[in-house]
């Protein structure tokens, strides 16, 4: 069967840790046999924390070939001087130049996938990025509505969705709809199946209340908006339960009992998920007709520079990429 093409990695910023997590997964390649992939971003920002080999490309498609000896690289235009740990805007254009371009090459076929380096969003907002992150905006690139693009945090013992994400908590109770809830749980039981190989996904519901909102005494939202969306889906023949006490549903035991847990906002979702997976967590984007996943930590620029990063997520972000895209080529062509 053929092989996906290779995966494009943005660096994400420039002056964050993306440069040298992007060069360390290269540098783990055949150890963690990774699929091909070649980084978009700014050579002297690799080199400025790191003096392995990188091969400027001509083109993307000469990435497979030159993958083996050196880290592959389509250049974006220069950001000029950037220093680990210290963001400015040329860095956030370079950062957003990177992405336009990763998904340009994916969609065109030219990447089998898209890798997604962390980037700082008040940076991005300060060069006018008026979404509300990188999930949002290759939505968008995509021709996909927000609304149908759903953010999964992916560890090894466990999967969480925010249902609402980049909002003020106040705005949540308002914006939370079952309409919205239905729309994100169908997403993610097709991409579980589309992408992971899960035949009859079991989603659980979190509730937005303590105690999933005590029989209606702590708040009504569990009983009003999360109970119908849940009959809802079991009508459409989706396995899900809920709503569940948030507080009682990631233990271990309870977090075999489904695969994805979908979370009413957006600390629900990610406090047990970087709890558990911080080193190793993926942020992968269901719903869209390119393969897209991230690393789930920020562009740490605290750290950036000095050798200390793991770039592990970033490695099994690569890894869950290359698998989900070797996964829809292969139903493509059966
Ligand atoms: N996918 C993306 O593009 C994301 C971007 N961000 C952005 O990142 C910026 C910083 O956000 P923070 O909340 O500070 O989160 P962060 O993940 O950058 O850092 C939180 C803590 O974890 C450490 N850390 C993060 N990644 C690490 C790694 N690979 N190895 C070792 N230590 C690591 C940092 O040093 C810091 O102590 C923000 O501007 C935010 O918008 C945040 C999350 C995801
Ligand atoms: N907290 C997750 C996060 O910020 C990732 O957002 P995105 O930029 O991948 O949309």
């Amino acid at each position: 069967m053929k092989a996906p093409a290779p995966l494009a990695v943005s660096i994400g910023d420039p002056a964050g840790i993306g440069p040298e997590i992007v060069a360390a997964a290269w540098a783990a390649r055949v150890r963690e046999k990774l699929p091909p992939f070649f980084a978009i971003g700014d050579r002297r920002a690799i080199e400025a924390v790191w003096d392995g080999p990188i091969k400027t490309l001509g083109a993307p498609t000469e990435a497979a070939a030159a993958f083996g000896k050196a880290l592959p690289l389509v250049q974006v235009d220069d950001p000029g001087e950037i220093i680990p740990g210290d963001p400015n805007l040329a860095g956030a254009r370079c950062a957003l130049d990177s992405l336009e371009i990763a998904v340009g090459l994916a969609r065109n076929g030219f990447a089998g996938g898209i890798v997604t380096g962390p980037v700082s969003k008040s940076q991005l907002y300060n060069i006018g990025f008026n979404y509300p992150g990188q999930t949002e905006f290759v939505a968008e690139r995509c021709g996909i509505s927000a609304i149908n693009a759903v953010m999964m945090l992916s560890g090894p013992t466990l999967r969480t969705v925010p249902v609402t994400v980049h909002m003020a908590l106040a705005d949540v109770p308002r914006l939370l709809t079952t309409e919205l809830i239905i729309a994100k749980a169908r997403i993610t039981a097709r991409g579980l199946i589309r992408d992971f190989g899960i035949e009859r996904p079991r989603l659980v519901l979190a509730g937005l209340n303590p105690h999933a909102g005590e029989s209606g005494t702590l708040g009504r939202e569990d009983l009003d908006i999360i109970r119908p969306a849940v009959e809802a889906l079991i009508a459409e023949d989706i396995i899900a339960h809920g709503p569940l006490s948030a507080d009682t549903m990631f233990h271990a035991e309870a977090r075999k009992q489904y695969d994805a847990a979908l979370c009413m906002y957006h600390d629900q979702a990610l406090i047990p998920l970087k709890t558990l997976h911080f080193d190793d967590g993926v942020n992968v984007t269901l719903g869209l007709p390119i393969v897209r996943t991230s690393p789930d930590h920020g562009t740490a620029f605290g750290i950036a520079g000095k050798g200390i990063a793991s770039p592990r997520a970033m490695i099994e972000a690569i890894r869950m990429a290359g698998m989900c895209a070797a996964r829809r080529l292969c139903v493509a062509s059966a």
